[in-house]
């Protein structure tokens, strides 16, 4: 496997790159983006963030946007931040042109209905061939946490919740948290899973947390902003967090005051969740 540098720029000591290489599990083309601290540019083997984006991102989003690199820089933290989907001339897309079906929101699963499910498996993607490509050309150590926002963080507690033994912890910001009951979780499931909503739960992080073992629980952080315009019709945290609470799962869900669904949020509390996957590593 050979990764291609397309850019390269020195940042808070350490450098961001994006390279891109032929995905196995995408059958195409696909970019990401990498941060990597001082540490790891002198030789240190360095643990690794996994930042899922949300609905219309790409691996630029939570790079430009997130201020993440002092902190990160800080604590010796890699960053990685993979594009939403498979993307290029012969990837399918939706017809409509939706910002929140196809290209730039695939949503984090395996799709098993056609056309989607020739590219759209951006659950192996993460799970499996990502850290491989990661843990294969970078000073990295084989430690691994998950990060996201939106549609990234339904991403990052489903694949934590699904691999446990994979991760340290989980964060995620204003995520969709039982997509199977939510407009954009049941477009994307209906069109990527088909139409049976029982092939849908094992992407649900509000059905997983329901039957994880309580000896595979891994820590996880939630921000969540009360004047996000999502938050009442696709993010619902409500019964996700019932269940945690139920559950005796280690989740700590802070309702933040004033902010919306944007950036902007991300940038105020991404200190406090590198902080929070630090100690866990
Ligand atoms: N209608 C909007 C919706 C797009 C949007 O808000 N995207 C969010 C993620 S939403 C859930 O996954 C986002 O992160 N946008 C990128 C950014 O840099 O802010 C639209 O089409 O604009």
């Amino acid at each position: 496997m050979t990764i291609q540098l397309i850019s390269e720029n020195k940042v808070a000591g350490g450098l961001h790159q994006q390279f891109e290489f032929d995905s196995v599990a995408l059958k195409s083309t696909t970019r990401f983006a990498i941060f990597l601290p001082p540490q790891a540019i002198q030789g240190q083997s360095v643990p690794v963030i996994y930042w899922l984006s949300g609905l219309t991102c790409s691996d630029e989003n939570f790079m430009q946007k997130a201020g993440a690199f002092k902190t990160a820089a800080k604590l010796g933290l890699c960053i990685v931040a993979p594009d939403t989907s498979p993307r290029g001339e012969n990837i399918p897309d939706d017809t409509e042109k939706s910002y929140d079906f196809g290209v730039g929101a695939g949503f984090y699963v395996n799709a098993t209905q056609k056309p989607w499910a020739t590219h759209y498996h951006m659950y192996d993607f993460i799970v499996d061939e990502l850290p491989n490509v990661i843990e294969n050309h970078f000073n990295v150590t084989a430690q691994r946490a998950l990060a996201g926002h939106s549609m990234g963080g339904h991403g990052a507690m489903m694949i934590g919740l699904r691999n446990p033994d994979c991760y340290s912890s989980i964060s995620a910001f204003s995520p969709i948290c039982q997509p199977s009951q939510c407009p954009w979780g049941i477009k994307a499931f209906s069109g990527y899973l088909g139409a049976d909503p029982k092939e849908w739960r094992a992407y649900d992080s509000t059905e997983l947390i329901k039957a994880i073992d309580s000896n595979q629980f891994v820590p996880m952080l939630v921000d969540q902003g009360d004047k996000d315009n999502f938050l009442a019709e696709q993010l619902t945290p409500e019964p996700f967090i019932d269940v945690a609470t139920q559950r005796d799962y280690p989740l700590t869900f802070r309702m933040q005051e004033g902010y919306d669904h944007s950036y902007y949020f991300i940038s105020s509390f991404i200190d406090d969740h590198l902080h929070f996957h630090h100690q866990h590593f």
